[in-house]
């Protein structure tokens, strides 16, 4: 996609910088110009030593379906259909801007409603998980994706380990992710297995990694990997993913508390429609501008108060 003839008006754009439980966000307002964020500038921006520094970025975008559409790009500039530590960031920054608590967000996934609870909390209903081999996307046929052998990655040293993990629950939750059931989710050297996870031929658009430690029928301490962006703070996608896969395999109850390296999440997969209820925290870091050459690359930022 080229933005040769779509750079913004005043050559700069606004904006927020901001994470929900340390998993964080440059969140790029380009509502009111017809220039577009593609994988290029947001890996730019997702440059922590180059750039503003960050684990995602989310443009927001006009649209005729909901309050606006909010595209979602990975660190390593691959874009994705949910992000759910950001929709809640996008949900408090809509009702700071109009007033009104109740948002709905259009994604690549879907459109997406979202309660801002206070100034700094918000929730967000999720929709529904999807289980099917074809949804996941998984690369073959699978029967039981509750329980999947993730067998030989061809990636070398790093996969002797998965096989010491055993079977994983898979489930797309508006993203592909992959739940191992461990005793010590801080025990498993995550950062040297991730990748070959991430990457394993199974999952043709690639995963998210989690290692779930359950404490009981309602609390899951959790570590992930998440695709395209590495080892992160807090991952709300994989929340909802791990929430569902133990319920569904009876691991736990339908609403617990996901305990992540940033803090704790309320995830509730609701009985009555099968949606999954997130709630968590939002921070605000700071306001800023972005600098857009003609050829839309990054040429500048800066923060402003
Ligand atoms: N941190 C995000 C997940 C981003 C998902 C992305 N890593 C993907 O490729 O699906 C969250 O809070 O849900």
């Amino acid at each position: 996609m080229s933005n040769v003839l779509r750079a913004p008006a005043g050559d700069h754009l606004r904006y927020w910088k901001m994470n929900g439980l340390g998993n964080d966000f440059v969140i790029a307002d380009t509502r009111s110009t017809s220039f577009r964020v593609d994988g290029a500038l947001a890996r730019a921006l997702s440059d922590r030593d180059e750039g503003i520094g960050c684990d995602q970025v989310a443009a927001l975008e006009p649209s005729d379906r909901a309050d606006l559409f909010m595209r979602i790009f990975n660190a390593d500039g691959s874009e994705v259909g949910a992000c759910g530590n950001v929709s809640r960031c996008v949900a408090v920054l809509l009702a700071d801007e109009n007033g009104l608590e109740h948002c709905m967000i259009e994604t690549a996934s879907g459109v997406i409603a979202a309660t801002a609870t206070s100034t700094d909390t918000a929730s967000v209903d999720m929709g529904a998980p999807k289980f099917g081999w074809i949804d996941i996307p998984l690369a073959h046929p699978v029967d039981d994706t509750s329980e999947v052998f993730i067998g030989p990655a061809g990636a070398g040293a790093a996969e002797d380990d998965v096989f010491d993990l055993g079977l994983a629950s898979v489930v797309n939750v508006g993203n592909p992710h992959c739940v191992f059931w461990v005793d010590d989710a801080e025990a498993i050297d995550l950062a040297r297995i991730g990748p070959a996870l991430e990457q394993h031929p199974l999952f043709p658009e690639r995963v998210n990694v989690s290692m779930a430690q359950v404490n009981g029928p309602d609390s899951i301490t959790l570590r992930v990997w998440e695709r395209g962006a590495g080892l992160t703070r807090a991952c709300g996608t994989a929340a909802c993913a791990v929430t569902v896969a133990a319920a569904r395999t009876g691991r736990a109850k339908r609403h617990l508390t996901v305990n992540l390296p940033g803090g704790p999440l309320d995830i509730h997969w609701r009985a009555s429609d099968d949606h999954i209820i997130m709630t968590g925290p939002v921070e605000w870091e700071h306001r800023g501008e972005i600098d857009i050459s003609p050829m839309g690359a990054l040429t500048g930022f800066r923060e402003v108060a």
